[in-house]
């Protein structure tokens, strides 16, 4: 069931704000982010940084040199810099730099609560302790509650190129720390690595009452959708894009109000549209999904959040204040956030877009 109403008073609100108001309110009106890998969020400036606070060697001579090699053809070719870029990462101080600069940069940008995905596997097979991981990022998410006022969540993934039982050895890792998580996801390599390969430790992952997601549909079939929803029971699909070539799973997805978090720049770099006019976005929103907009790895792909937004809705000019409205409300819909939190931001969100149109 959608959390937000659409009301003629409002309705006719958002019908009354001008096109040219719509980038200051995709900036400025309240939102949730629920897909975001805190890897992805490390700035170049902070690679170097935490490469000269703990002596490692980087194959890169500068800032500059390390950007310009951001340029992907398909998830692998990003993957494969993604996890370079983490290597930097060796200290508790380093986990929480990163997600303090993160979560310094929602509260800038409106988003009222943020589900960061964090790697463990990336970490661990290096040498690097699981607790130093965990303790670093749980500091940073307690503290942007208390000092920036944004709720904030951890998601452990499991890297799904690597074996069902590493999964499972690094779920047990982490249980000792479970209160500082909130659910798993499943990331990395989507092609060749199907949502069943890891059936038996999201089924554990479930029992522990962990709250279950997975990429499924960015560069993989529909048929991957269908194995995170009936085999591993996901809560949302990550990405998702693909579900169009399928129109049966496109009903499904519209009538149990699936969460597709979608992330526009995302797609464009690793080439999965040839471009932001020719997203799927507009078409997913009319198919009734439960989609929103994310920024995935921003410091990798061009944006954060309110880029994202803005870049989207400039380049597809269907997309106006009711689609706003519609993403930020399917944001806070699709979140694990307990229902009377969610009410509050959604009654924000009414109240922004009503004030703004007054
Ligand atoms: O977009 C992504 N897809 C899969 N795995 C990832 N890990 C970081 N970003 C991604
Ligand atoms: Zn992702």
């Amino acid at each position: 069931m959608a959390i937000a109403t659409l009301t003629p008073a409002l309705a006719a609100a958002l019908d009354a704000l001008p096109a040219s108001r719509l980038p200051a309110l995709l900036c400025t009106m309240p939102k949730a982010e629920l897909h975001l890998h805190i890897e992805g969020s490390l700035e170049p400036e902070l690679i170097f940084r935490l490469a000269e606070r703990n002596g490692v060697t980087l194959p890169y001579a500068s800032v500059e040199a390390l950007r310009a090699a951001y340029a992907f053809t398909d998830l692998q070719s990003f993957l494969d810099i993604y996890y370079a870029g983490a290597s930097v990462l060796l200290q508790e101080a380093d986990f929480f730099d990163m997600a303090w600069a993160y979560l310094e940069k929602a509260a800038a940008e409106n988003i009222v609560h943020a589900e960061l995905f964090f790697d463990p596997q990336t970490h661990t097979d290096r040498g690097v302790p699981i607790d130093v991981v965990i303790r670093g990022l749980a500091r940073a998410v307690e503290r942007a509650r208390t000092e920036l006022g944004v709720s904030a969540a951890l998601i452990l993934c499991f890297l799904r190129h690597l074996s069902e039982a590493a999964a499972f050895g690094t779920l047990e890792a982490a249980l000792p720390w479970r209160e500082h998580f909130i659910g798993v996801g499943l990331d990395s390599s989507e092609l060749g690595h199907p949502p069943s390969k890891f059936e038996r430790v999201f089924a554990r992952c479930r029992e522990l009452g962990l709250h279950v997601v997975a990429h499924a549909g960015e560069e993989g079939p529909p048929a991957y959708i269908h194995e995170a929803l009936d085999l591993l029971h996901s809560e949302r699909i990550d990405h998702g894009v693909r579900c169009l070539e399928d129109p049966a799973l496109v009903q499904r997805l519209a009538a149990s109000r699936m969460p597709l978090t979608v992330c526009p720049l995302s797609n464009i770099k690793l080439c999965v549209f040839d471009s932001l006019a020719g997203h799927n976005l507009p078409a997913l929103l009319d198919a009734g999904l439960c989609a929103m907009v994310n920024s995935d790895d921003p410091a990798y792909f061009g944006g954060y959040l309110n880029q994202n937004l803005v870049e989207t809705f400039a380049a597809l000019p269907q997309l106006g204040a009711r689609q706003a409205w519609q993403l930020a409300s399917n944001s806070f819909e699709a979140s694990f956030a307990d229902a009377a939190e969610k009410a509050r931001w959604q009654a924000r969100l009414d109240t922004f877009f009503l004030t703004a149109a007054a």
